[in-house]
């Protein structure tokens, strides 16, 4: 498969939904969380990254999601304006639920983590009534965070989403984004990630994140070409699956595979990568660009990611993207 098609007559480029939520990274970088004194405030969760990403890189984007009636949730909904989304999609809840936090830890470059705080979250009471089906409609691409299929009712808010898209003609891709600390149970989220999966066009997702969507599926050790194969038996026409510094690889349903090799960088730490992995990827596959040369413009896209301090702040534009890519030719 060389290119994916989507419908050019939809006046928008991309819708995503899910969670939108605030990181707070160590300045004090290549310490345990318990040394660290302070942090910096970013927009965070993967969809609104990814979004932001697309903003970035010149796409014209929208996004469907709650926030809470606080200064988190304002603080978001002005960052989420000032980078050309459009958040008429964006609820606000009235329940007093909070806004997700996530702390992040920068150990080393290799050893961070994120330490979560997601107990009566906004983003997961978005309703299926506050789901725009113009928004979707209008679309040529709807991306779906698997995060926000944790919890009802913003389970079911994304079923309908994935119902519209399908109604519309809205190509639909599906980034399995599994935190764990969102879920009751392991075969819940399996089953709710089967739901989705089955319904996208592309699926993205680290090795780990598809072993959990198949946890019914077969034996603990899959391969790449078993997860491709299954997902070519429902809907998905692209499947892709990170792995980390060792690259990506993408299966067409037409048989054909593409290997995406990474790019130096300066790793200040590794979250972040997957997002604007994904949001380079995307814009290069809705430039009509082969598979490949948007996997190489989705990896650096990475590398600059993980080489700043921030996910959402950090995305890069087309330009210094190509500029990345120009000087690691010449390095
Ligand atoms: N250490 C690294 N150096 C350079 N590129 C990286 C590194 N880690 C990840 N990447 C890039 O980011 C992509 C996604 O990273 P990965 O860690 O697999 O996803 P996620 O962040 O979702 O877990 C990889 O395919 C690769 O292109
Ligand atoms: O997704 C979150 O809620 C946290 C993110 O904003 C965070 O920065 C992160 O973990 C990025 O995820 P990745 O791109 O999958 O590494």
């Amino acid at each position: 498969m060389e290119s994916i098609a989507f419908d050019a007559g939809k006046p928008r480029d991309f819708v995503a939904i899910g969670r939108l939520c605030i990181d707070l990274n160590a300045n004090e970088i290549n310490r345990p969380m318990e040394e660290t004194m302070t942090f910096t405030k970013y927009v965070g969760g993967s969809p609104a990254n990814i979004c932001i990403g697309m903003s970035r890189l010149g796409q014209s984007a929208a996004f469907i999601g709650k926030v809470a009636d606080d200064q988190m949730g304002r603080f978001i909904l002005r960052y989420l304006r000032d980078n050309n989304i459009d958040t008429s999609g964006v609820t606000t809840d009235r329940t007093g639920a909070v806004t997700g936090l996530a702390f992040t830890e920068i150990k080393s470059p290799e050893e961070c983590s994120i330490l979560m705080y997601r107990d009566n979250v906004a983003d997961l009471l978005l309703a299926p009534e506050e789901v725009d089906e113009a928004l979707i409609a209008d679309s040529k691409v709807l991306l779906v965070s698997g995060t926000a299929l944790a919890k009802s009712p913003s389970r079911e808010a994304v079923l309908l989403a994935l119902r519209y898209a399908r109604k519309h003609g809205t190509k639909v891709v599906f980034d399995i984004d599994y935190r764990p600390y969102s879920w009751a149970s392991p075969e819940e989220t399996a089953i709710c990630y089967q739901l989705a999966a089955e319904k996208s066009d592309i699926i993205i997702g680290t090795r780990e994140e598809f072993d959990m969507l198949e946890r019914f599926d077969g034996s603990a050790a899959r391969s790449d070409e078993a997860t491709a194969a299954q997902w070519f038996g429902c809907r998905a026409e692209l499947v892709v699956i990170k792995h980390g510094k060792d690259g990506s690889i993408a299966y067409g349903k037409d048989g054909s595979s593409h290997r995406g090799a990474i790019f130096p960088a300066k790793v200040i730490k590794t979250f972040g990568a997957g997002d604007s992995y994904a949001a380079g990827f995307l814009y290069g596959l809705m430039q009509g660009w082969t598979v490949g040369r948007s996997m190489a413009f989705g990896s650096a896209s990475a590398s600059i990611v993980i080489s700043s301090h921030s996910c959402s702040d950090a995305m890069p534009t087309v330009r210094q993207i190509e500029d990345y890519i120009a000087a690691s030719q010449q390095a």
